[in-house]
């Protein structure tokens, strides 16, 4: 569950009235989620239907610095026919506003549901969606410091200690050392960049059948390798959950996609097996660091670090080098 602050039905009411959107009509609380707070709204002008909105709560993991860059790329993608939510300005035209200390925003409610299973179809659909993206974002003028790049995994996979790491698994320690060492000396740096989306897993994209209806959760987005967030997906979309089956035929289809609508050059497609490991240590990270750190009590459970250290093995593997090979 992660709804980290209460707000009752006058609080909301009254961020609602900040609004051109008519009266609170219903409020609830979304379980799904890790970072922020979010409620599924209704509010409902006279003589209109209700409409559907998304309130965030911005909590500690996002700085309010970011969200003119996060919500004003919301704007930017959505006005070039994107399937991402438009962000609903207030009375003031201010994008983000704050209750009691916190930043908010309202946002656009788009339908669909996130897929556990994906079919090579859906699978598809998301690598020209993440295409269309990053053709859409090269005109968006402002830039973003990857806060999850190589020195933050090397941070806190430091910060876990080689110990905290072993308890995790015993292999786990060792496969770190490696694997850091490999992407600190090879890691590319003259392939294209521009904004990123940088954590576009399945429960960040909203889908109807076949069709990609929403893009969402951009917290991570970013200014950074362009095909690294190929990689991202790649890790996220093409593997059993716990990381031990690799899809073949999901992989397929995402590169197929997502070349339908933006060619991968040569160098990309080159870098593309060390991109992808960089992905899964960029999880794996995370996910290590919020295995040992995150309390007992804490409403959100830690994701398995094992599932993206079973992914990165795999990368790894020179066997599996073919794997990004343009196929014919
Ligand atoms: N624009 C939206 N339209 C519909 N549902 C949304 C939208 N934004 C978020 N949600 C719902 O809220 C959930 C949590 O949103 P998300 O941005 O992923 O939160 P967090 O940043 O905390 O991980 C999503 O899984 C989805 O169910
Ligand atoms: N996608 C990351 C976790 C980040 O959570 P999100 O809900 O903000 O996408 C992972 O799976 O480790």
């Amino acid at each position: 569950m992660a709804v980290y602050t209460r707000l009752g039905a006058e609080a909301l009411s009254a961020i609602v009235a900040e609004f051109d959107i008519g009266a609170l009509v219903s409020a609830k609380g979304i379980a799904e989620g890790v970072s922020n707070s979010n409620w599924l709204i209704e509010a409902r002008k006279p003589g209109r239907d209700a409409t559907r909105y998304i309130l965030t709560m911005y909590e500690s993991r996002v700085e309010t610095g970011d969200l003119p860059f996060f919500l004003g790329l919301l704007d930017h993608l959505a006005a070039r026919g994107c399937p991402v939510p438009r962000t609903i300005h207030d009375r003031e035209n201010r994008a983000f506003r704050h209750h009691d200390g916190k930043a908010l925003a309202l946002i656009e409610f788009l339908p669909g549901v996130s897929v556990d299973e994906p079919t090579p179809a859906q699978a598809r659909a998301v690598g020209a969606a993440l295409a269309q993206v990053h053709i859409a974002a090269a005109g968006f003028g402002h830039e973003r410091a990857n806060s999850m790049g190589l020195a933050a995994w090397q941070g806190l996979l430091s910060a876990c200690g080689a110990d905290g790491l072993r308890a995790i698994h015993p292999e786990l320690a060792g496969i770190v050392e490696r694997e850091l060492a490999v992407l600190a000396a090879r890691w590319p740096r003259d392939l294209p960049r521009g904004v990123i989306h940088a954590d576009l897993f399945p429960d960040n994209v909203l889908m109807l059948g076949d069709a990609v209806t929403g893009l969402i959760d951009f917290y991570f987005a970013c200014t950074d390798i362009t095909a690294y967030d190929i990689a991202v997906t790649h890790a996220a979309w093409c593997f059993s959950n716990d990381g031990t089956r690799f899809r073949a035929d999901l992989s397929h289809a995402l590169l197929t996609g997502y070349e339908a609508v933006r060619p991968i050059s040569g160098p990309e497609r080159e870098a593309l097996p060390l991109l992808a490991r960089g992905a899964a240590m960029r999880f794996l990270a995370t996910r290590a660091y919020d295995w040992l750190n995150t309390p007992a009590d804490a409403l959100v459970t830690p994701k398995d670090p094992m599932a993206f250290a079973r992914r990165l093995e795999f990368y790894a593997d020179p066997c599996n080098s073919e794997l990004f090979r343009k196929a014919d």
